[in-house]
C-alpha cells in the first residue's frame, strides 16, 4: 500500500486539529474516558494548550478535500527541491480567521522591493499581525509543526506495532497519512535522512525502511526497494547506530548481544561518595539523555522483545530480518556488529576508551543479568519510569522516552500504567500536507506565544493585536508551572515552581529561557497596559518572584546558565557519549542563548521591582555577562546551540549584553557610566556587529544554512542566488538593533581610553542603518500579499546535528525585526 494507492480508497474526511482538546482518539472526538471507564487523560489546567489532530469522519465540503489533496500532490511533486512543508493544513483550517485573501498589492516584478518607510512598513506589518493573529488557538497560543527529526515516528511504529496497539493508534486514515511523510522524506538516493533536510544516514534509512514494512508497504514497491539497496550497499542494518540498534532488538530483527550494555545497575550507584559527587551518576547527565537512557536501561535488563504470538507478525519479523542485512540472521557475528557503524550517520566516533568500557561492561553482563542485583536495578528504574511518567501527566520530557516508558510500563506488565500513554501518543502527533509525522516535543506552545507576544508589541499595532495580546497573555499566565516535584533530590529534579515550562503546563518541565521569555512577555504587559491596552490582570507579583527565584537558580558557576538543570558533570564525560549521530548529550552545560534570555528576563523585572534579591541579580547579571563574553569567538560571533546558528546566537549575544544593567555596574561617581563591563559589553556587540555585517547577502537579507550548526563554521545558504532566509534576517536585523540601541546609551564615542569603539563609529554608523533598511525591504519583499511569510529551510537544531522545525518563526521574527525598524525609523526622524 502507498499514500496514492491508499487515497484513492480513502474516505472523504479530513484531519482537523483541535486545541485544548481533551480528545482520547484520532478519529471522530471522544471525549474523556478509557473504555473501561477509567480516566486516562489528566490535566492541571483542562489542557490549555493540548493539539491533537482528530480525523473527522463527517464528509467534508468537496471543495475542502479537492484542496488538500491538492496541496499534498503539489509538496509530493516538490519534495527534492522544498523539503520544509508549509503547515498548509493548519492554515487552510484558519482561513475564516487570517483573513487569507489579499491584503498587500502584487509585486510589480522581482527585484522592485518595497520601500523602507514607516508607512510602507505599517502596510506590511498590519497585513502580517491580520494573518498571524487569524493563526492564534482559542486558549491563546500558536499552534504549529514542530516536526523535521526523522527517527521519533518510526520509535512510535515500532512500540505500537509491538505492543499490539497499532490499529488503535494508527487506524486507516492516520495510516495512510504517516506513510505519505514516509515516503515524502525519503531522499533521491534512496536513503532517509536524520532529519527532512538531511543526508541519507543508516538510522534514518533502516528506521524508516522498516517502519514503512510495519505499516504494510509492500517489498516490492519501488521506495522499499531503493532504500533497501541503500542499506546493502552500505554493509546492512548492523551498521546502523546504536539507537537503531534498541529499536531493532526490541522488534526482535536484531539481537540484544549486538547492543553495548545499557545497564540499569548505573541506576543504584550512590550519587555522591561520602560528599564527594559521583560524576558518573546518570542523574548529573542531561535530563533529556537520562531519561532516555532510564528506560532503555531497563528493557535491555529484561531484553525486551517483541511476542511471537502472532503468526502474520511472527512471518513479518522473519522476513525484516533477511531484508536488511548483508549476510544471514544466524550468522551475524553479533559481538562486531556493537561496534560497526556506517559513515554516514558517524558524527561523533565513539573514542576508544568507551570502547574499552563497553568491552568490560559486557563481560561483566553474563553474571549481572541472572542475578537479585538485575531485579533490584530494573524495580529502581522502574520507579524513575513511573514518577516520569506521573510527573508530567504521561506526556513524558520528549518524543524518545515517551514511546520507551509506555514500553516499559508494557513490558513490565503495568497494562494500566501502559493504557495510561495512548491518549498522550496524540499530543505528538502534526498532520501537515507532507503526511503525519511525530514531533520534537508536544509542541512549542509556550515558546511561540512568549516571542509572539514580544513580537506583536513591538509593532506598535496595539488596537489591532489587542485581542490576540490578551489571549496569549492569558496563556502564559495558565502555562506557569506553580509546584515543584515531590521529591525532588531523591529523582535528581531541579524545582520548578515558577518556571515555563516549553510546551504546556501538564508537561511541566522547567526550562531556563523558557521562564526568562514566559517572565518577558508577562512583563511587557505592564508597559501595555500603560498606554491603555486591556491585556487582562497582571500576573501577581508573587508569581514573577517565583519565576526570578527559578531564573536564579539556574546559574552555574562559569556564570552561565543551562537547559532545564544546573551543570551537574563535566565536558569529559562526554566520552561516554554512545549516541554515534548526536554531539554533547551527556552534560547540561551553560548556554549562551539560555544565558541570554535569563539576563533579559533579570534587567526588565528589575525595572519594575529594583529590590527583590537585588544582590543576587546583580551578581548574576555580572558572573553572566563574563560568560558570555568569555564565549564569543575571535571574528566577532557566538555559536548557537538551539537555532541556526551564528546569526541566532548573535541575536542572543547582543540581547544579552545589553541587558546588563549600566547604573548597576562599577564605581560609583564620574566612572560609573564607563564602567569596564560596560566598555568590553560595547565592544563584543560591535564585533558582532561587523560580523553581521560581513554576511550580508546581495539581495539584503541573511541566510546560513544548517551546516553551520554540524561543522561549527559559518555556512551560507547554496546556491548564493538563493533568496536569504526571513528568519535568520530579522534575528540579525533584531541583533543589530539592539546592539546600536546598547551604543547610544553608552555614549563612549570620543572618551580617550575607549578609543577603539570610536575609532569606526563613522563608518559603521553609516552602514547598519543601511544594512538595516536593505534587510527590511528584503522581508516585505519575501512577504505574500494575504500577508503571510513563506516557509524555508529548516531553523532549529538539538545536539549539533539534527535539525528541527520551528514553523511559527517564519511569522513572528519578520514581525518582530520590522517592527523594531520601524519603532527606530520613527526614533530618527
Ligand atoms: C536526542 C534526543 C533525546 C532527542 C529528543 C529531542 C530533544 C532532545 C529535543 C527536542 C526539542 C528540543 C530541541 C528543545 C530543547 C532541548 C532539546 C530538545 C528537547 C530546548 C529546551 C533547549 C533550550 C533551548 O533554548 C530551547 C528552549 C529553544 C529548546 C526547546 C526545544
Amino acid at each position: 500500500m502507498s499514500a496514492s494507492d491508499a487515497s484513492a480508497s480513502e474516505p472523504e474526511g479530513v484531519w482537523l486539529l483541535q486545541c485544548a482538546s481533551s480528545s482520547t482518539t484520532r478519529v471522530g472526538s471522544g471525549e474523556g474516558s478509557g473504555e473501561d471507564g477509567k480516566d486516562r487523560l489528566v490535566s492541571l489546567n483542562s489542557h490549555v494548550g493540548r493539539q491533537v489532530w482528530v480525523y473527522d469522519t463527517d464528509a467534508a465540503p468537496l471543495d475542502l478535500v479537492k484542496k488538500v489533496r491538492s496541496l499534498q500532490a503539489s509538496f509530493t511533486s516538490n519534495r527534492h527541491t522544498c523539503r520544509h512543508s508549509s503547515d498548509e493544513l493548519l492554515r487552510l483550517q484558519r482561513k475564516p480567521f487570517t483573513g487569507a485573501d489579499d491584503k498587500l498589492p502584487a509585486r510589480s516584478s522581482k527585484s522592485t522591493r518595497p520601500s523602507a518607510d514607516v508607512p510602507t512598513i505599517d502596510k506590511h506589518l498590519k497585513a502580517g499581525c491580520e494573518f498571524f493573529n487569524g493563526l492564534q488557538a482559542d486558549d491563546g497560543h500558536w499552534p504549529g509543526d514542530y516536526g523535521g527529526p526523522m527517527f521519533l515516528m518510526p520509535g512510535l511504529i515500532i512500540a505500537t506495532w509491538v505492543a499490539e496497539v497499532e490499529d488503535e493508534v494508527f487506524p486507516p486514515p492516520a495510516k495512510i497519512e504517516v506513510i505519505r511523510y514516509l515516503l515524502n522524506h525519503q531522499n533521491e538516493d534512496g536513503g532517509f535522512g536524520l532529519h527532512i533536510e538531511g543526508h541519507s544516514t543508516m538510522f534514518g534509512t533502516v528506521l524508516s525502511y522498516v517502519s514503512l514494512r510495519l505499516m504494510e508497504v509492500d517489498a516490492d514497491h519501488p521506495a522499499a526497494k531503493t532504500a533497501r539497496e541503500w542499506i546493502k550497499e552500505r554493509g546492512g542494518a548492523t551498521y546502523i547506530t546504536s539507537w537503531g540498534k534498541f529499536w531493532l532488538s526490541i522488534l526482535a530483527v536484531y539481537d540484544w548481544r549486538g547492543q553495548n550494555p545499557l545497564t540499569p545497575e548505573m541506576w543504584l550507584m550512590p550519587y555522591s561518595f561520602c560528599g564527594i559527587p559521583n560524576y558518573l551518576h546518570p542523574g548529573r547527565f542531561w535530563c533529556h539523555c537520562r531519561m532516555v537512557y532510564l528506560p532503555m536501561s531497563y528493557l535491555y535488563g529484561v531484553r525486551a522483545c517483541s511476542k511471537f504470538t502472532n503468526p502474520h507478525k511472527w512471518r513479518l519479523i522473519h522476513t525484516l530480518r533477511t531484508e536488511i542485512f548483508v549476510e544471514a540472521f544466524d550468522d551475524i557475528d553479533w559481538n562486531k556488529a556493537r561496534n560497526q557503524c556506517a559513515k554516514e550517520d558517524l558524527y561523533y566516533p565513539h573514542p576508544p576508551l568507551q570502547d574499552a568500557l563497553w568491552y568490560t561492561m559486557d563481560c561483566l553482563e553474563d553474571v549481572l543479568h541472572h542475578s537479585f542485583v538485575r531485579r533490584w536495578a530494573n524495580e529502581e528504574v522502574l520507579r524513575h519510569v513511573r514518577y516520569e511518567d506521573e510527573n508530567t501527566r504521561y506526556i513524558d520530557i520528549g518524543p524518545v522516552n515517551k514511546v520507551i516508558n509506555m514500553l516499559v510500563r508494557y513490558f513490565a506488565g503495568d497494562m494500566d500504567g501502559f493504557r495510561m500513554h495512548i491518549p498522550r501518543i496524540y499530543d505528538y502527533l502534526w498532520v501537515a500536507e507532507d503526511g503525519m509525522k511525530m514531533q520534537g516535543y508536544n509542541g512549542s506552545q509556550l515558546w511561540d506565544t512568549a516571542f509572539a507576544v514580544q513580537a506583536l508589541s513591538s509593532t506598535g499595532l496595539h488596537i489591532d493585536c489587542a485581542r490576540a495580546i490578551y489571549r496569549a497573555h492569558t496563556y502564559m499566565k495558565e502555562t506557569q508551572v506553580r509546584e515543584d516535584c515531590p521529591k525532588l533530590e531523591r529523582y535528581y529534579r531541579h524545582i520548578s515552581k515558577g518556571a515555563w515550562p516549553f510546551s504546556t503546563r501538564d508537561h511541566g518541565w522547567p526550562i531556563s529561557d523558557c521562564t526568562a521569555e514566559g517572565l518577558k512577555a508577562c512583563l511587557g504587559m505592564g508597559g501595555l497596559l500603560n498606554v491603555g491596552i486591556d491585556v487582562g490582570m497582571m500576573l501577581p507579583i508573587e508569581r514573577m518572584r517565583d519565576a526570578v527565584d527559578v531564573i536564579l537558580s539556574f546559574q552555574n558557576s562559569n556564570g552561565g546558565c543551562a537547559t532545564y538543570e544546573n551543570t551537574r558533570s563535566f565536558e569529559a564525560l562526554e566520552l561516554i557519549n554512545p549516541a554515534e549521530t548526536f554531539g554533547d548529550i551527556i552534560v547540561d552545560y551553560s548556554y549562551v542563548e539560555c544565558t541570554s534570555a535569563c539576563m533579559q528576563a533579570l534587567g526588565a523585572f528589575s525595572k519594575f521591582d529594583a529590590f527583590y534579591r537585588c544582590a543576587h541579580v546583580a551578581s548574576f547579571f555580572r558572573r553572566a555577562e563574563q560568560y558570555i563574553l568569555r564565549n564569543q569567538r575571535d571574528d566577532g560571533s557566538w555559536y548557537g546551540s538551539w537555532g541556526v546558528c551564528f546569526t541566532y546566537a548573535i541575536w542572543f549575544g547582543c540581547c544579552g549584553l545589553s541587558a546588563v544593567p549600566r547604573k548597576t555596574l562599577g564605581k560609583k561617581g564620574a566612572t560609573q557610566r564607563f564602567a569596564p563591563q560596560t566598555v568590553k559589553g560595547a565592544l563584543a556587540m560591535r564585533r558582532a556587529i561587523i560580523f553581521l555585517l560581513d554576511k550580508q547577502r546581495a539581495d539584503g537579507g541573511w541566510g546560513e544554512s544548517y551546516l553551520s550548526c554540524q561543522d561549527k563554521v559559518y555556512s551560507q545558504i547554496e546556491p548564493p542566488d538563493a533568496p536569504s532566509h526571513i528568519v535568520m534576517t530579522s534575528w540579525a536585523m533584531l541583533a543589530m538593533m539592539q546592539a546600536n540601541i546598547a551604543w547610544d546609551t553608552t555614549c563612549l564615542a570620543g572618551v580617550e581610553p575607549y578609543a577603539e569603539l570610536a575609532s569606526d563609529a563613522e563608518n559603521l554608523a553609516r552602514r547598519v542603518p543601511q544594512a538595516l533598511a536593505a534587510g527590511a525591504r528584503f522581508l516585505m519583499h519575501m512577504q505574500e500579499r494575504n500577508g503571510d511569510w513563506p516557509q524555508q529551510s529548516i531553523s532549529g537544531v538539538f545536539n549539533r546535528n539534527c535539525m528541527i522545525s520551528y514553523s511559527q518563526y517564519r511569522n513572528i521574527f519578520p514581525i518582530w525585526a520590522l517592527g523594531e525598524f520601524k519603532k527606530a525609523l520613527k526614533v530618527q526622524s
